[in-house]
């Protein structure tokens, strides 16, 4: 194969990092690669998440990929809509990065350090959800931005405190900043934080077969394939207060040999605000159908079994 492929993404230091690497890597193939960036209307616009709507930052890429401006889309795993779109394959999933959240506060605190209404900021419903979960009198501020705004106004003083994604400061290096990681039993991540989707067109086989040889992860892929299912039947977006995080843990099979199995864990904040948790373990190869499964005992807890989440796709 000897044309160029153009990368699309977003234009944010976030995005760019992000497909970076993935060019890195399509280099190392032997690929040519050049890459192309896409304005999206999320990040023209500052309005909050929940208002404009999931997808405002993935459909604009999606779209320039589906008309053939770009070859290759590099987009946030956590940031698409469940549905599939038809007119692209997702043609590889990299090896995740650390999944979980951080919390980045002023003076190296923790957040049991945190003072009684400390000001901790958050766009996520589900950071929220799962902060006054916590129980630790703090008081959660909506903001949103990108990763160097956030961390800004903990530095100006305008508040105490934010959380973020570990994977967001690890790509732009900026671990050092982070005061505490939330383990997940105290936080869990939103469906598929900290793994990326890279796209290319359902009928462009060559480039999907390059990204994934060259790209894919399947346990990655598997782990993501399940929360992403759970957060699918639960018809949550992105910004929808539930998390999910699959791990991929050793097991032995009834035959006593070493296999590879998926344990899930969910929650999801009810109207009240309560948390509702569950857990299960599945095979990697039924990804879906275990985040299926978890999600019917999170409806059946939450009193709402009626939606029938199994019988859909
Ligand atoms: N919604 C914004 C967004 N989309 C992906 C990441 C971080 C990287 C990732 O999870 O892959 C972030 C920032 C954040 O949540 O702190």
């Amino acid at each position: 194969m000897n044309r160029t492929l153009r990368i699309g993404t977003r234009g944010s230091a976030l995005a760019l990092a992000q497909t970076g690497h993935v060019a890195d890597a399509l280099r190392a193939a032997g690929a040519d690669v050049e890459i192309i960036t896409v304005s999206t209307p999320g990040d023209r616009s500052h309005a909050p998440i929940a208002e404009i709507g999931i997808g405002v930052f993935t459909s604009a890429l999606r779209d320039a990929l589906a008309d053939g401006e770009v070859d290759i889309a590099v987009h946030s795993y956590k940031d698409l809509p469940t549905a599939p779109d038809p007119r692209l394959s997702l043609a590889a999933v990299p090896p995740r990065e650390d999944p979980r959240d951080a919390l980045v506060a002023r003076d190296g605190l923790t957040l049991g350090e945190l003072p009684q209404g400390a000001r901790v900021g958050t766009g996520s419903p589900r950071r929220a959800a799962q902060l006054e979960a916590l129980g630790l009198g703090v008081e959660v501020v909506a903001i949103r931005g990108n990763v160097d705004s956030r961390i800004r106004k903990v530095v100006d003083g305008e508040l105490d405190a934010v959380v973020l994604a570990r994977a967001g400061l690890s790509r732009l290096g900026r671990t050092a900043e982070i005061t505490e990681t939330l383990e997940p039993i105290q936080m869990l991540p939103a469906p598929a934080q900290g793994a990326l989707a890279v796209e290319c067109r359902v009928d462009d086989v060559d480039t999907e077969h390059l990204l994934q040889s060259t790209l894919d992860d399947s346990a990655s892929r598997a782990a993501v394939a399940s929360e992403r299912a759970l957060l699918a039947a639960l018809e949550a977006g992105c910004s929808a207060p539930v998390g999910a995080l699959a791990d991929v843990v050793e097991d032995l099979d009834d035959a006593g040999e070493e296999v590879l199995r998926l344990s899930l864990r969910g929650v999801m904040a009810t109207e009240d605000g309560d948390l509702l948790r569950a857990s299960a373990t599945g095979d990697l190869t039924a990804a879906e159908e275990l985040g299926r499964a978890l999600a019917a005992e999170l409806l059946d807890l939450s009193g709402h079994a009626t939606a029938s989440p199994a019988g859909r796709s």
